[in-house]
């Protein structure tokens, strides 16, 4: 398991004079066998996060801890040590252009002072956990992008870590790799009980292999938690991240936004639009998925036939009744009647703010 307390990691400026906060009291706790998601753009802190785990950059303050030893605490050569408990596999792979496949895999039990006979048995074993035991012999300029990372999985577990750190592991490659990676790690997570801490930009990967995610920004993390729940909260900027709101074309006439959850599903929405105002109702956008086990989805309804304001009152109606339902119009919500009167109830999700929740980027 993983916890990280009120974190912070400062960095003198790589340009000139000052100082970057790259991680800002960042506290997360990651449990025994779950398999975690960071996201963030681009600078907000993610890979510095994940190193602070293997200590590879210690906190500025705060403390780490990993299966309950504190590694804040240990001088250098007890970190050494410690970092066997935790792997890491990268992007490019960062393979030894010059070894073999198996090479790779021996090389940090060479560096741990294993035997020549239980190196090479460890080493096959490994390489067949990954799905390459006949390519032990290839050097890595003989291996597709998706065999080279299942190469850095094998030597990352060499040394029976119980922990796994992932810095965008999938973003060099395409997506039948990607997909092949991820069946990999979720196969590994489960046959080694492992704990995944999986840094990317790429929401799929969240939504494929996830239990939970956070939503780093400037270095704090902003939102986050089991993606069941995160789901459950449409105004999450986590889950219009994970779920992006479909653009709203004024020239579509009445739209209506409607966010799908497990206890909000969308027929109720259709039925009462549909079925009891007669009106035409149209799919003019989304997505509904599966993520985590749960229906999640955001749809923009194209709604004609509303000649006296019917659809605003039913719209009031079905919100009363729990559906998350609301005039979608660019540049932020129109008030339904009544909206008003009932501060008491929970904020709604702004269908604008969440279509321009900070985009992802690379
Ligand atoms: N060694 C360093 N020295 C100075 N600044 C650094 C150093 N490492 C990271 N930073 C800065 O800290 C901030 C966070 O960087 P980090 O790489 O952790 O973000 P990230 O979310 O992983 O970004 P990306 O997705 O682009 O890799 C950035 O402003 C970056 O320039």
């Amino acid at each position: 398991m993983i916890e990280l307390s009120d974190v912070r990691k400062v960095f003198p400026a790589r340009r000139g004079a000052g100082e970057v906060v790259a991680v800002d009291g960042v506290s997360l706790s990651v449990a025994r066998g779950e398999f975690a998601g960071v996201v963030g753009p681009s600078g907000s802190g993610k890979s510095t996060l994940a190193r602070l785990v293997n200590l590879l950059e210690r906190p500025t303050s705060g403390t780490v801890a990993v299966d309950g030893q504190v590694l804040t605490d240990l001088d250098e050569d007890g970190v050494r040590q410690a970092r066997r408990s935790v792997g890491m596999i990268f992007q490019h792979f960062h393979l030894l252009d010059s070894r073999t496949a198996a090479g790779n895999v021996e090389h940090p039990l060479e560096l741990a002072g294993m035997g020549r006979a239980e190196r090479r048995r460890r080493v096959a074993e490994l390489l067949d956990l990954v799905g390459l035991a006949d390519r032990h012999g290839s050097r890595p300029a003989q291996l597709s992008g998706g065999q080279k990372q299942r190469v850095a999985i094998a030597r990352a577990l060499a040394a029976r870590p119980t922990v796994l750190l992932c810095d965008e592991a999938t973003s060099a490659l395409d997506p039948a790799s990607t997909a092949g990676v991820l069946d990999l790690l979720r196969t590994v997570r489960a046959e080694l009980g492992l704990t995944v801490l999986l840094i990317t930009h790429e929401m799929a990967v969240v939504k494929a292999v996830c239990d939970s995610a956070v939503l780093m920004s400037d270095g704090r993390v902003v939102d986050g938690g089991p993606l069941a729940e995160v789901l459950t909260r449409p105004d999450s900027p986590l889950a219009a991240q994970l779920v992006p709101a479909p653009p709203v074309d004024p020239a579509d006439g009445d739209l209506v936004a409607v966010t799908v959850t497990d206890a909000a599903p969308e027929g109720q929405v259709l039925r009462v639009l549909a079925g009891e105002l007669g009106l035409s109702v149209e799919v003019a956008g989304g997505s509904v998925e599966s993520v985590a086990g749960h229906r999640f989805g955001r749809l923009l309804l194209r709604v004609q036939g509303d000649d006296g304001g019917r659809l605003d009152t039913a719209l009031a109606r079905l919100r009363a009744d729990g559906a998350l339902v609301e005039r979608a119009v660019p540049g932020g919500r129109r008030p339904l009647p009544g909206a008003d009167d009932e501060p008491e109830q929970p904020a709604e999700p702004d269908v604008q703010q969440l279509a321009d929740a900070p985009e992802v980027q690379r």
